[in-house]
């Protein structure tokens, strides 16, 4: 169900000369279980849908997997040369790189994706490798890279506290160096260049809700600042490149999005609650779990990215939902609907017990969007509710438990 209380049927919109509508079931058939794509995920009666994409089985006696290649690809639109691009998606391989371009695959585009897979994973677009309209590619981005495209999607950076913390310089080096590679690569091939900013940027915030217009608080020498700041300098290289070059850019300021895909074992707070909740584990709040998130879902920000990119702001536009949790209820939520589920799915629901563990340095305290801007220019607003995206979720992580794809 959408916000508004109707079935979400489809996603995107035809907006600024580029129609990003697509069915919801045949985004859902690329990443959930045949079982779950009929509609029961948020109640609907949409119909039976055909599961396409690779196929892996395990043998738990063997704790082996055997993947089977695909013989033919799900159905994309059949675009005139003139409304085809060329679109480049660095970190295409990630959670949200990978919801990208499935839209932009079944939109018709032709897409490249770059990937170092140091946290994105071949298995998020496996079912698209060896179509003609799809080319996969590892490489990283702090080393320059050269291709034709008409647009470029630098999504490329780890996203997660642990993982960009694990290898700080790394994290600062693919921030700014990857960052000025594709605009280089911008420069010459005159594509348009959208940036996934981030909410780190507004740091700890002193206003709530953070606007576009505020600077932030950011502490420029703390273990996130490899991050906030590797963020805020690739910002400020955007826009030099605007002014000095010319390049026509696009920034969205990404809040706290979440959805299938999410690599279970990152350390963000819904994969962790989905999954300790699904297994009945302690669910771990840092801090007494009064800090609040505001928890956006993938396909609103496929939405809002592509609608960024091909409308004419060039300023930064925050995409997230204003919808606000404290962890704490967050975390209540989430073992509600898991059990919610578990029952449906006629199983003993699991219990889980909350429990409180120390706060990460720099955690900021608040965060939610004003969206305001993105209302006004792009006429986008979050669609899906955060209950509707965590059931969903949940669902998916189910599956791949029971099937054996993650322990
Ligand atoms: O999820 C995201 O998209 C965002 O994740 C991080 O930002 P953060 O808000 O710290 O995300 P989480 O690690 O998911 O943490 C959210 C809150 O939950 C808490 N948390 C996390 C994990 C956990 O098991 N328990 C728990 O209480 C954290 O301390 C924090 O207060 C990234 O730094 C952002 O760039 C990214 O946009």
């Amino acid at each position: 169900m959408d916000r508004a209380g109707k079935p979400l049927t489809s996603v995107g919109f035809d907006k600024f000369g580029f129609d990003s509508t697509v069915p919801v079931d045949a985004l859902r058939a690329l990443y959930l279980s045949p079982r779950y794509t009929n509609g029961e995920a948020d109640g609907s009666n949409a119909k039976q849908t055909l599961v396409l994409g690779p196929q892996s089985t395990y043998d738990p006696a063997s704790k082996s997997i055997a993947y089977t290649t695909l013989t033919s690809f799900p159905p994309v639109k059949l675009l005139p040369p003139t409304q085809k691009k060329r679109i480049l998606i660095t970190g295409g391989a990630g959670f949200v790189g990978s919801h990208l371009v499935d839209r932009l695959m079944l939109l018709g585009h032709d897409v490249t994706v770059l990937d170092n897979f140091f946290t994105g994973s071949k298995t998020t677009v496996s079912h698209w490798v060896g179509h003609p309209n799809f080319e996969l590619v590892r490489h990283d981005v702090v080393e320059s890279f050269m291709i034709e495209c008409d647009q470029i999607y630098h999504l490329a950076c780890p996203a997660s506290p642990p993982h960009y913390q694990f290898n700080a310089v790394k994290t600062l080096k693919t921030s700014f160096m990857g960052t000025l590679n594709m605009l280089g690569l911008a420069k010459r091939t005159k594509a348009r260049f959208l940036i996934t900013s981030t909410s780190e940027v507004y740091g700890d915030p002193e206003v709530h809700p953070q606007n576009e217009e505020y600077w932030g608080n950011v502490n420029p020498i703390g273990i996130r600042a490899c991050y906030d700041e590797g963020k805020r300098v690739a910002e400020t290289l955007t826009y030099s490149y605007q002014r000095q070059d010319n390049v026509e850019v696009r920034v969205a300021r990404i809040f706290n999005t979440f959805g299938p895909r999410m690599n279970p074992y990152d350390g963000r707070v819904v994969s962790n609650f989905v999954i300790q909740a699904l297994k009945g584990e302690d669910m771990t709040v840092y801090g007494d779990g009064k800090q609040t998130r505001s928890f956006q879902y993938i396909h609103d920000l496929v939405d809002g990215l592509i609608a960024l990119m091909n409308s004419e702001e060039s300023r930064p536009v925050n995409l997230g939902n204003a919808d606000e949790f404290t962890v704490g209820d967050f975390a209540e939520m989430v073992r509600e609907i898991v059990q919610k589920v578990q029952k449906e799915d006629g199983e003993i629901p699991k219990q889980s017990k909350i429990v409180y563990k120390p706060m990460p340095s720099d955690d900021p305290q608040r965060r939610r969007p004003d969206n305001s801007r993105a209302l006004q220019v792009l006429g986008w607003h979050p669609r899906c509710t955060v209950a509707m995206g965590v059931e969903e979720m949940v669902r998916y992580y189910k599956a791949q438990l029971a099937d054996g794809t993650i322990a």
